[in-house]
Parts: C-alpha cells; sequence; structure tokens
C-alpha cells in the first residue's frame, strides 16, 4: 500500500511550489510530443470502429449521426432531399404575392416544410404556412425587456443565442415533459416549439439590430399577409410599406433586399449533420432540452469563425483588402501578395476551405448568380467584384500553401458583401441572419429525433496515452 502511494506521489503530485498556469505549462511540451507521434505515426491505426486520425482530427469522415433533411457530397455539394439548389429553386413556392415573377426567391418555410417532411409543399400550404408564422410572431414582453438591458456592445450573436435561450420559458414541450408524456408523442410537443421559436426568428433578428444600432427605435413591424423573410426585412427595417425604410432603399432595392433574406435563409438552412451548429443542436437536444435551449447551442456554436462568423470575417478582409491594394480590384500581383501576407501570418482566408467539400461551394455560386442576376444594380459594386475575382485567384495561392484540403470558396465568401450593397453594413451583424436560417434544418431534424425516440448522445472517449498504446 505504502509502496502504491509513493509511486502515486511521484508521478502525479507537482514536485516544484509553482502556481497552476506554471504547473501546466511544464508539462505541456511532454504531452505535445506524443500527440505529435499519434497524429504522424498512428493516424491509420484502428480503435473500435474508429481510426485514431478520426478521433482526433475532429471525427473526420466517421458516420457517426442520423440526418434525414440534407446530405453534402464533396464535389457536388449540398443537396436536400436528393434535390439541388436549383432544383428547390424551381420547385419550391415563392410569396402568394410575388408567385410569377422570375426574380422571387423560394420561400425558406418551404424549405422548412420541405426539410421537415421530405414533401414538396403546395403554394396553398405555403400562404397558410407563412400566415401562421406571422401570426406566431411576437415576442414575449420579457425577452424585450431583457434584450433591451443588454450591453449594445455585446456581439449580437450572443443576443440571438440569449434571447432564443431565453423563450424556453415558453417551451410546451418543457411543461409537458414536467408533467409526465409517453414518449411517442414528445414529437408533438416539440414541433409546437420549433413552429413557435421560427416564428419568432424575424420579431428577434430585427429587436437585436435596433438595439445593437439604432437605439432600440421599433424599425418595422410583422405584417399578417407576408412571408417570414419579408417580415424579417421589415422588423430590420428594409422594407418600405412595412417600415421605416432606414436605410432609404428604392422599391426594387428593397425586394431585393427580402429576395436576398429568402435566398440566403433557405440555402443556409441545412448542410447535413456533422457541422458545429447542426450537430451541437442535435447533441444538447439528445438529453431532451427543449428546442429552445437546443438551438441556443447552436447558435453558440454557428458564432465561431471557422463556421457562421466567417460570414462577417469575409467582409471585413474584403474591406480590409480592397483599402490595402489602394482600390485596385482587378488587380492579381497586389490580391496575391495580401493572401499571402494574411497566410504568412499564420491566419487563414475566411470564406475559403471546407470540413467536407473539395470544390467550390455551390450555395457560393447561387449567391454570385444572385449579384449576375441584378447586373445593373451591382455592375458598380467593387466589393462583389472583388469576391469573384478572388475565387479565380485565391485557390492557386492556398494550393501553393499546401495545407487546406479545399483551395476553393466556401457559402460564406459571397454572401455578406451582398448584403452590405444594400446597406445592411453593420459587419457583426451578418451571421445574425445565418443564425436566423439554420434554425430550419437542425430543428427540423430533432422533431424526427423525437418521433425515432433517439437515444441521448454519448460516444466513448480515450486519452492519448491509450491511443499511442501506453
Ligand atoms: C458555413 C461554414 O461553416 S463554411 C466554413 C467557414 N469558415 C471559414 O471560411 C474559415 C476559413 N476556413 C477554415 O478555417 C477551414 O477551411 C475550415 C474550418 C472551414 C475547415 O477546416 P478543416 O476541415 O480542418 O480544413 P483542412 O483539413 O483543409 O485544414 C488543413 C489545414 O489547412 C488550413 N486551412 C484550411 N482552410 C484554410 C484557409 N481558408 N486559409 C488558410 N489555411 C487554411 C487549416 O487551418 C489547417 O491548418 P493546420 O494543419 O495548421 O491546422
Ligand atoms: O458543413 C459545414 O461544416 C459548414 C457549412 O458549410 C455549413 O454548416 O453550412
Amino acid at each position: 500500500m505504502s509502496h502504491i502511494k509513493t509511486i502515486l506521489t511521484r508521478r502525479l503530485y507537482s514536485t516544484a511550489q509553482s502556481d497552476l498556469k506554471t504547473t501546466l505549462k511544464a508539462v505541456i511540451p511532454e504531452r505535445l510530443q506524443l500527440y505529435s507521434h499519434v497524429k504522424k505515426d498512428l493516424s491509420s491505426h484502428q480503435i473500435g470502429t474508429q481510426t485514431v486520425g478520426s478521433v482526433i482530427g475532429g471525427m473526420r469522415g466517421s458516420r457517426a449521426l442520423l440526418w434525414e433533411s440534407s446530405s453534402v457530397d464533396p464535389n457536388k455539394g449540398v443537396t436536400f432531399h436528393g434535390l439541388t439548389i436549383e432544383e428547390c429553386q424551381a420547385a419550391l413556392p415563392k410569396s402568394k404575392h410575388e408567385s410569377t415573377d422570375p426574380k422571387s426567391e423560394m420561400l425558406p418555410e418551404s424549405m422548412f416544410w420541405f426539410l421537415l417532411t421530405g414533401k414538396l409543399p403546395t403554394q396553398s400550404q405555403i400562404n397558410t404556412f407563412s400566415s401562421e408564422l406571422a401570426h406566431k410572431g411576437d415576442l414575449p414582453e420579457y425577452v424585450v425587456k431583457s434584450l433591451d438591458n443588454l450591453p449594445k456592445t455585446l456581439h449580437p450573436m450572443t443576443q440571438l443565442s440569449i434571447g432564443i435561450s431565453m423563450m424556453n420559458n415558453e417551451s410546451v414541450f418543457a411543461k409537458a415533459y414536467a408533467k409526465g408524456i409517453p414518449k411517442t408523442d414528445a414529437w408533438e410537443y416539440v414541433l409546437d416549439d420549433v413552429i413557435n421559436l421560427i416564428a419568432k426568428l424575424p420579431a428577434l433578428v430585427g429587436k437585436i439590430y435596433s438595439n445593437t444600432y439604432y437605439s432600440g427605435k421599433n424599425l418595422g413591424t410583422i405584417n399578417m399577409d407576408k412571408d417570414w423573410s419579408y417580415n424579417m426585412a421589415s422588423s430590420m427595417g428594409f422594407t418600405l410599406d412595412d417600415s421605416v425604410n432606414i436605410k432609404d432603399l428604392s422599391k426594387s432595392q428593397s425586394n431585393d433586399f427580402v429576395n436576398l433574406v429568402r435566398l440566403y435563409c433557405a440555402l443556409h438552412g441545412d448542410h447535413e449533420g456533422g457541422n458545429v451548429s447542426a450537430h451541437a443542436t442535435h447533441l444538447v437536444g439528445s438529453s431532451l432540452s427543449d428546442p429552445f435551449l437546443s438551438y441556443s447551442a447552436g447558435v453558440q456554436g454557428l458564432a465561431g469563425p471557422l463556421h457562421g462568423l466567417a460570414a462577417q470575417e469575409v467582409v471585413r478582409f474584403i474591406l480590409e483588402m480592397k483599402n490595402a491594394i489602394g482600390g485596385d480590384i482587378n488587380h492579381k500581383v497586389k490580391i496575391e501578395e495580401y493572401l499571402w501576407s494574411l497566410l504568412n501570418s499564420n491566419r487563414v482566408i475566411p470564406g475559403y476551405g471546407h470540413g467536407v467539400l473539395r470544390k467550390a461551394d455551390p450555395r457560393f455560386t447561387a449567391m454570385i448568380r444572385f449579384g449576375d442576376n441584378r447586373a445593373e444594380e451591382f455592375s458598380k459594386d467593387d466589393n462583389l467584384q472583388l469576391v469573384k475575382n478572388l475565387s479565380a485567384i485565391a485557390p492557386s495561392v492556398l494550393t501553393e500553401h499546401g495545407k487546406t484540403k479545399n483551395p476553393y470558396p466556401n457559402v460564406d465568401s459571397s454572401s455578406g458583401v451582398l448584403f452590405y450593397h444594400y446597406g445592411l453594413q453593420e459587419t457583426l451583424f451578418l451571421t445574425v441572419i445565418f443564425g436566423a436560417s439554420r434554425a430550419l434544418g437542425p430543428l427540423s431534424q430533432l422533431v424526427w429525433d423525437r418521433v425515432y425516440g433517439l437515444p441521448i448522445e454519448r460516444p466513448t472517449s480515450v486519452s492519448l496515452k491509450k491511443l499511442a498504446g501506453l
């Protein structure tokens, strides 16, 4: 016994009289050495059904999640129940007021219906559903008051996640669960919560925008006869008839903005289950946290710069680059030099690379198409032109740099500058629209998680020493 104690004491206790950080610093080099060995020499080794490389490499290549609504092919990108973006654009209902307008975009609520059911909704089903969302769109008073009391300097994504999380006070699922419900009924309560959550996003997004940038002024109202994206645009003050038109847009610019929200939100709604926001929502939901808590976790994941926050980072990067190259947006050499300066200072090029994709993201192309279809509006937009030039130049620079497995643009590359064009120039806000959009897919899957009665997610962890066979 005393022998064991001596060994443990020698192995486990710090010998020096040092503080916490110093003690940690001292043990890092040895552990890093072991980590490098495991990564370099043992990645292909099998541990259970996984490779060691997958365990320490962000679970790449591990098929570990059940997800119904979309899938991502490395070369072709996302499909929604097997339909490509263009097929969805052709098949999903638009606003009832613009159903024959070729420039009007599919509605995110049509996408949600499709993601959830796997069935294409009819125009009349969507008219009714848009109206249901509008009627459920009011924010509870305590949420408004709490948002009003947050510091204006709080990042809009943090405000979004707080707002969503607070509404768990409304959760019919949480209340029903507390009373006791059969497991087989859970999905119906979850569906009610999911619809309520999605319905409240336009007002929530508008409230955060107004509080952060316009001192809480009422910028617009929800119109019961309009769709979810139109109401989001109104809440932010970007429509002519239902808002203060805060950016003084023309009628056609305001229509474009609404359609940009529609396209952006429909496209960003789902990207299979492994991305951080979807996975976080699914993981938290697996403990039977209600949809508000679950999706607020998803939003917190989306707020990371390697994931959704890249939407804001790209716009900042494009503006900085334009400045640094003296506005010479067509100067290939200057652009290349700027990219190298970033890479050489160990920064990532935002909007490039992907965990799964190995070609340009078709969502990137769809957003660029949105601008190209409005040639007159965008003909003098240097930012969009720079984004396009960059997409022709950056892949060869990143390939020569030799690190990223995918040197092509991802979805975040193009979308921010489109919003910027129409006056949404508060860059820290851009990911909030992403946050509203991403509710569609992960929350539709959450309903199915409860239909199937999926268990709590609980993989097993393993230590580095064990991976190294020590
Ligand atoms: C909605 C979305 O989430 S889309 C993604 C949005 N994020 C961005 O645009 C941020 C920039 N891109 C990246 O950081 C990455 O490409 C990610 C996070 C998207 C994917 O990461 P991974 O799957 O690890 O990419 P990959 O396996 O190609 O990474 C290998 C190396 O290339 C580097 N790399 C990847 N992309 C880039 C990039 N755009 N610029 C510079 N280096 C890059 C990685 O940092 C990594 O370096 P390391 O070996 O020193 O750690
Ligand atoms: O799939 C991913 O990892 C990131 C992404 O593009 C998304 O979530 O839309």
